[in-house]
Parts: C-alpha cells; structure tokens; sequence
C-alpha cells in the first residue's frame, strides 16, 4: 500500500468512527502547541529583543506566578535578570489573563516608559479591577489620562501649599509625644524594654496620617504601650484588604474566586468598614461646611446675628474637625480638597488613595532602616553626632524629646543617607507595571542621548512592561559589584559647608533610584516620607539605644530562618541572633513584625 492510500484510509477510518469535529480540535489543539510551545496562546514572542522564560505549551508561565505568589517571587526574577543570556538583559513571561509581561533590567528603559513615551504607558484597566473595590476607581493611583492629570494638579497645589506643611509639622509632632510615651512607659524606671517595632511605626504613619487627611483622631496610637494591643477596626480592614489585593495579582480569574469564597466574601466586609469610616467623616465635614457657609450667608444679611455663639460654636467644632476658623488656614487635606470638589466620593477615594500611598511605605521603611542599623552600627554614631549638632542639649539631656522641624531636614544629610539606603535595598512598592497603548521600541538613550546600550526592546500594544526596584538595586549594572552592600556612602557628597561636612547626594536622578519613582508620576509625599521617618529617629536614636532583641527578651521574630551554625541552643537562648545572618539574601518581607530592645541612653 503506498503512503498516500494509507493515509487516506487512516483518515477514512478516523472520520467514521468520530466524525469531523474531534479529529480537527485536535489537529488544532496540535498546531497551537507547536505554534506556543513554552508560551500563553495568543502572546507575541519576542526572540531578537527579550529572553523568553521557558513555560507550559499554551499556559506559559502561569504554574509559576501561581506557586510562588506574592513573597516568593523576588528572588525568581532577580535570579531570571541575573539567567539572561548576553545581550538580552531583560526578560518575558506570559501568563493569563494579562498576556506578556516584558520585564526591564535597566533604568534607562523605565526613564522611556515614565518620561520619554509617557502617553503610550498607562496604569490601564487591570490595576484599576484589581483596586477598584478598595480605593476607588478615580483616584490619583488608579487612573490614567486627564484623569489623572486632574488628580495629579489638585493633590500637587495641595502638597506646595504652606498650610499643609504647617498641618504636617503640627500632627508629626504630636504623634511623637505619642510614640516618647509609649517607649519612655515601656522602658519604664529598669531603662530597659522590648517592644514590636514595625506595630509602633504603622500606627505611627497610620495616625498621623488620619490626622493630616481627615482630621480625624482615630485613636490607634496613645502614649501608653497598652494602645499597640488595641485593635483598630479601620486599621485592620485596611491591612487586611491591602494583602488580599496583593495576592490579586498572582491570582488569574481572581474575580469569579472570589465571587465564591469567603474570602471574597471578607474583602467586601474590609471594604465596607473602611469606607463607611472614611465616608463618615467626609459626610460630617461637608455638612459643617454647608453650615459654615449657610451661617456666613446668614451673617451678611443680618449682621450682628450670626457672629455671635453660633459662629464661635461652628468654630471650635470645625477647628476640632481640622479645619481652621474664620479664614480657613492651616487646613488638612480633606480641607484643601474640599476647596476643589464637593464631590463625596470623588473625596472618599483621593483620601483613600493619600492613605495607600503614604502610610505602609513609609512605616515599611522605618522598619528597615533598623534592620539595616542592627546590622550596621557603625553609623549610629554620625547620625547621633549630627543630631547633636542641631539639638545641642540632646547629647547630655536625653529627656526632653528633639522635634524636628520641617525645614532643618537638610541638616542631618548621614541620616537622609542612612534611610535613602535602606529605601534602595528595601523599596516599599518593589515591582511595578504599566501597559502599552500602541507597538513601541524602548530604545534606551545614554547620557549623552546618542546611542542605544543597553539593547532595544519591542513591546506590542496591548502588552505588559514591568521592572522591580528590589530587583535593579540588586543588579550590578546599576549600582556596580557592590550593589547588595548596604553603603549610605553611595547617598553622600563630602561637603565642607554641610552639616558634618556632608550633603545629601541627591544627584543620583530619579532613574538610578527610582524607589520614588520618576517622571510626571514621581512620588508627591518624598519629603513628607522622609520628615516623617527622620522626625521619629531623630526622637528616638539619641534617646535609646535600639537593638535586635533576643529571644528571651521576646523577639516575635523567630523559626523564620535558622540560627547561625555553630551555636549552642543555650547560647543562642542567651544571646540571640546575630540578625538576620543572611538579611540581606532576599525578602522584601523578612518578618513583618519583629522585637527590638530599647535601653535608656
Ligand atoms: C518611603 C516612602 C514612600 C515611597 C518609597 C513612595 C514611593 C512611591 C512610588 C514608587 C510611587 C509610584 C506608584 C505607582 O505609580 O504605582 C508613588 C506615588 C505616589 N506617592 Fe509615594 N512613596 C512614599 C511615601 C509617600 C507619602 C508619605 C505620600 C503622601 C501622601 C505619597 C504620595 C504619593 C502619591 C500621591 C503618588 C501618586 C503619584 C502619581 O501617580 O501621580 N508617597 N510613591
């Protein structure tokens, strides 16, 4: 029989036992893997210009993202950055429903994305279902477009003004008689005690953050260590609903999961407490504005009425609310948006949006930055002794609390450095995405804007490009062999005239680092982040020494990773650990919460 009249009868035969449809989806579900072989059907594959991550035959990369979720997965895409073959430094997988994700090794590629081809890389719908339900869908996070820039124009008056500042000084320096309370009772008369930091620092940005939106004191940080036990239903709604959307992200078809789990069922009740509180507020506040105004309306037709107790009484309530008497000065944020919008839910989501942008990151970053000291004492003391500069008294009276003020953050250029460092190697928002409105080729300038290294990439419209700061912090090419040192010499200018003889490097761009981000998005709370957390360590630093507490003295920090080899478990009972042996290995979220120990100066 030739092999043609074979074929045919094996055809014939495969026809009649299973008619047409079967025998075609299967040559169909063939030539797909063929076609897709490692990638998600449907997806470009880029072979001149990007790495592909091998994957599955149609699903790509999806076993992957789904194992590894949310924590592991740094480490995987610094080990792929560091897997690319030469001159491919950056890498593709693809995973659904988003399609290909083209990651970018190099700032100069992300200076392409957020300056150069701004207009063609939007935040796009994914981020948007993904937060829609738990920040809204018109804030400034969230949104693209005019839009945004709408956003963008009313919170960038809101940051220059001068009474927002004065609010920012006011608040901070209350939230630190809070926090000196809390460790001066804590250490009590032994000089001596043990206290979960992160907690201290994420009521500490949570607090004073009410306070600078709404007004609002929402009672989650008193002077008394007994409020760090006090659950604070606002604070636990927004924490808990923060991880679920986290873990969102490696969750393909989250939506119908979570249309049938209970732990869709517990994002809707977060939701709710957290925006019926917000919303209370912002409710109460427009109706004593309306009363102000109405009050006011009154006054001018019938003067002699209105200023009388009613208007003394609208004062002191609103003052009481946040917002100022008479001339309106020294508003919150809430009170300076209101000078823009009525709009309640349009307030509700610019609030909420304020709150996600500036409280974990910065309370993450204090957190850090002593994980980063107890590895590094070494610079406990430049930065004491440049505190000592400005608060005299403070290296020989360690008890009267130091208030930083706003504008003498300049003058302790060690400690920005210190913290700039710890933000590098420990970025708060360490991976980031943005979507391709049309095909482009990310054709990275030098400094000089001629040529093209690192290599081009192409990115088809529809597609996914992403970097992580965690990861290029840690990539020689960016900052050198050193890169995963924690050096805050990288942050510093020797400067006869500075304080110490040093300036803060701020020359660095904000390509290199970019935990800030850069471009028309760049972070609007920079300096607001680093006063907060240079104002708590300016309090705390020269009046207790803080340590790693060991685990006899409490620290809640334990089994995570094993202790150093060689010791005893008697000795390591005595002693603790030298921690963390291997911090710097990895994790963005070594240990959420951990044990620090405070002796009395
Ligand atoms: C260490 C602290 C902080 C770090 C590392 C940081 C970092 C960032 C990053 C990476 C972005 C870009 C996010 C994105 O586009 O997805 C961003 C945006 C933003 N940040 Fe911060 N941030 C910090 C603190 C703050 C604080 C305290 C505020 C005050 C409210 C704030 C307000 C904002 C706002 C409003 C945006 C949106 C800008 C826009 O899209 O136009 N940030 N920040």
């Amino acid at each position: 029989m030739s092999l043609a009249s074979w074929i045919s009868n094996f055809v014939a035969s495969i026809t009649d036992t299973f008619g047409y449809v079967l025998p075609l989806t299967v040559l169909y579900l063939l030539y797909l893997i063929i076609r897709y072989p490692n990638r998600l059907v449907g997806t470009h594959s880029d072979r001149a210009y990007v790495w592909t991550v091998p994957g599955y035959p149609l699903i790509g990369n999806l076993v992957d993202v789904a194992r590894r979720g949310t924590k592991k997965q740094f480490d995987h895409f610094l080990y792929l950055a560091n897997s690319c073959p030469p001159g491919k430094p950056n890498f593709s997988w693809t995973v659904p429903p988003v399609g290909r994700i083209v990651f970018l090794n190099h700032p100069a590629y992300i200076e392409h994305i957020q300056k150069t081809n701004f207009n063609n890389y939007v935040k796009g719908d994914f981020l948007k279902n993904a937060f829609g339900d738990f920040i809204g869908t018109t804030g400034i996070f969230v949104t693209d477009g005019e839009e945004w820039k709408r956003s963008r124009k009313m919170a960038s008056r809101v940051f220059s003004v001068g009474q927002f500042r004065r609010v920012v000084t006011t608040v901070v320096h209350e939230e630190l008689h809070s926090v000196n309370g809390v460790l001066d009772a804590m250490t009590g008369e032994a000089g001596q005690g043990t206290i979960a930091l992160p907690n201290l620092f994420f009521r500490y940005t949570l607090s004073s953050f009410a306070k600078m939106a709404f007004g609002a004191d929402i009672q989650c940080l008193k002077p008394d260590p007994a409020c760090l036990q006090e659950d604070v239903p606002f604070a636990t709604a927004f924490d808990s609903a923060q991880e679920h959307i986290n873990n969102r992200f490696t969750k393909p078809g989250w939506q119908l999961w979570e249309k049938y789990t209970p732990g869709g069922k517990q994002m809707v009740a977060w939701t709710k407490v957290m925006r019926d509180f917000a919303r209370k507020i912002i409710d109460d506040r427009l109706m004593l504005l309306d009363l102000k105004e109405k009050a006011r309306g009154e006054e001018m037709q019938d003067r002699g009425i209105a200023m009388g107790q009613s208007e003394a009484a609208l004062n002191e309530k609103s003052q009481r609310a946040g917002m100022a008497p008479g001339d309106g000065n020294d508003k919150d944020l809430l009170g300076l948006f209101m000078d823009m919008t009525r709009d309640p839910e349009e307030l509700l989501d610019v609030v909420l949006n304020f709150i996600i942008a500036g409280r974990d990151t910065t309370a993450q970053s204090l957190s850090w930055f002593f994980i980063e000291l107890f590895a590094h004492p070494e610079h406990v003391q430049p930065i004491l002794d440049e505190i000592a500069l400005l608060f005299p008294s403070s290296a020989t009276d360690t008890s009267t609390p130091n208030y930083l003020a706003y504008d003498d953050l300049r003058q302790l250029p060690y400690m920005q450095a210190c913290l700039a460092e710890s933000i590098r190697l420990h970025p708060p928002v360490p991976k980031n995405s943005k979507s391709a409105l049309q095909d482009d080729v990310i054709v990275p300038l030098n400094s000089a804007g001629t040529s093209t290294t690192p290599p081009p990439v192409k990115v088809f419209k529809g597609e996914m490009v992403a970097w992580s700061d965690w990861v290029l912090a840690r990539l020689p090419t960016v900052w050198g062999e050193d890169c995963a040192e924690y050096k805050p010499s990288r942050f510093l200018l020797a400067d006869e005239s500075g304080p110490g003889g040093w300036r803060f490097n701020s020359n660095l761009g904000p390509w290199k680092f970019h935990a800030f981000n850069g471009g028309p998005r760049l972070c609007l709370g920079m300096t607001l982040a680093y006063f907060e957390a240079m104002a708590v360590l300016t309090l705390i630093l020269p009046k207790w020494d803080v340590k790693w507490a060991a685990p006899h003295e409490g620290q809640v920090c334990l089994g995570k990773r094993p202790p150093p080899a060689g010791r005893s478990a008697e000795e390591e009972q005595r002693d603790g650990w030298e921690w963390p042996p291997n911090y710097k290995s990895s994790l963005t979220h070594p240990c959420e919460d951990y044990s620090a120990t405070f002796v009395r100066r």
